[in-house]
């Protein structure tokens, strides 16, 4: 297995916040690596950089062996993302967008993605007037469509319904078993333990933990570790 994206001792700061502050982890090919933390942990602002949205303040982001900021067009035609919010254009439909990328990148997997994540029913509808779950499905497909090699994937589950949620992570586990590196940002147990071979607990923008789930949860339950990790007190 190789090293598909490492962090070292990555910093990021805004004004007094140090949104990442130290960080040092990686995610290696034909892996699910689901980043989890509080809010305000640095998971967005850290997946940020690996995107090549923000620069470092110091310390070092690779991606497939490339530094995302530095990187050109061949290099992010190898990384899929789907961002927090979508980050979809408003006014295209789904069938138009995807129809788009789908020439872009000259795409086989269009059908299959429409299909598996149930697009069909909207795909003509505008963006803008999708419920908060259809805009998620069109955004995991476009960030799937052009087969990358890694795929950094923001709550892809955020707001879907049972259904989806159960086809999103088949989708993700099959990428993972074609190869891909997936990393996952989540605030959810089930989904960590279910999906992630790998774990990386952010707080306060440091590491607090990166193991496998089994070994984090250390023979209790992942939440409760997580709880003592990031110093969080339970209702
Ligand atoms: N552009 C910015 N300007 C100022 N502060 C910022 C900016 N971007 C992020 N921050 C701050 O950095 C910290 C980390 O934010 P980030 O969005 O990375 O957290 P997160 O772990 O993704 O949180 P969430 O779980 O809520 O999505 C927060 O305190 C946030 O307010």
């Amino acid at each position: 297995m190789t090293r598909a994206v490492v962090v070292e001792d990555l910093r990021r700061v805004f004004g007094d916040t140090r949104a990442v502050d130290g960080a040092t982890w990686a995610a290696e090919t034909g892996q699910i690596t689901c980043v989890l933390g509080p809010n305000g942990a640095g998971k967005t602002t850290t997946i940020e950089c690996l995107e090549g949205l923000q620069r470092p303040d110091s310390g070092s982001c690779r991606v497939l062996g490339v530094d995302p900021w530095q990187a050109g067009a061949d290099h992010r035609a190898r990384v899929g993302v789907m961002l927090q919010d979508g980050g979809l254009p408003q006014s295209v439909s789904a069938a138009r967008l995807l129809g788009h990328l789908q020439r872009l990148y000259r795409s086989h997997r269009i059908d299959e993605l429409v299909d598996r994540l149930d697009i069909t029913p909207f795909a003509r509808t505008p963006v803008r007037r999708l419920s908060g779950g259809q805009r998620q499905r069109v955004a995991l497909a476009a960030a799937l469509l052009g087969d990358p090699e890694v795929a950094f994937l923001d709550e892809p589950t955020a707001g879907l319904d049972p259904h989806a949620r159960l086809a999103v992570w088949d989708l993700i586990r099959e990428r993972r078993d074609e190869g891909v590196a997936l990393v996952v940002t989540t605030h959810g147990f089930d989904e960590a333990e279910r999906l992630a071979d790998r774990i990386v607990i952010l707080d306060r923008g440091t590491v607090v933990a990166d193991d496998t789930p089994a070994a984090i949860a250390g023979g209790g339950r992942l939440e409760d570790a997580y709880f003592a990790l990031t110093g969080g007190t339970r209702g």
